[in-house]
């Protein structure tokens, strides 16, 4: 199988390493501003066809994976935070309380195309402003949706989690391996 990644997100070439290592990289030029959809689970899976179908036009024959990531705090989305004042507002939101992380994953043979959403919810303890100053500071909360990563020191914030912590980082790559090996 001829398997290109479309995603530059690390984590998410990382974990589907899980599964291959038998795959290229090819960073789609979709264009993610003024995509809409009803509920942020939807936004993420037409985000996800949208970066896979950019890519499997232009590779016929190849089987192409694309995916999306957003948080959902109360059906409002957090994407990538744009500054560190939009990084605080996220932090802060996110702070004593629960959200969703949907990820969207979406396969491409050219022929075929299958998709899905899955969804994990996180609750996390009260995050202090000193402990939102300091993070804020560092590089890690600004290539990740909702300003943080559970793989990082957000890691300190987790109370509870129901679902599967790969959605969280990017790729739910159990889900993702199943589908993959359909086609
Ligand atoms: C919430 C959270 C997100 N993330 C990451 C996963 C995704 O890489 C990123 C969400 O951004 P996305 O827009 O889904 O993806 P991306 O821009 O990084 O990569 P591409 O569009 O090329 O596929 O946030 C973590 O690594 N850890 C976390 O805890």
């Amino acid at each position: 199988m001829n398997l290109i990644l479309a995603s530059g997100s690390p984590r998410r070439k990382e974990l589907l390493s899980l599964y291959t290592t038998d795959f290229t990289i090819c960073v789609s030029d979709f264009d993610e501003s003024g995509v809409t959809a009803p509920t942020p689970a939807q936004l993420v899976e037409k985000l996800a066809r949208g970066k896979c179908l950019a890519v499997a036009k232009d590779h016929p024959g190849a089987v192409v994976l694309g995916c999306d990531t957003v948080v959902d705090v109360g059906g409002e989305v957090f994407g990538k935070p744009h500054s560190v004042e939009d990084a605080k507002r996220m932090l802060r939101a996110l702070s004593g309380a629960a959200h969703e992380v949907h990820t969207g994953v979406c396969v491409s043979d050219g022929v075929r195309t299958e998709s899905f959403v899955d969804s994990c919810r996180v609750t996390f303890f009260p995050i202090s402003e000193g402990e939102i100053d300091a993070y804020t500071a560092t590089k890690e909360p600004y290539d990740k949706a909702g300003a943080y990563a559970i793989q990082g020191r957000a890691a300190l914030w987790l109370d509870r989690l129901e679902g599967d912590y790969y959605t969280i980082m990017g790729l739910p790559v159990s889900r993702t391996a199943r589908l993959l090996s359909r086609f």
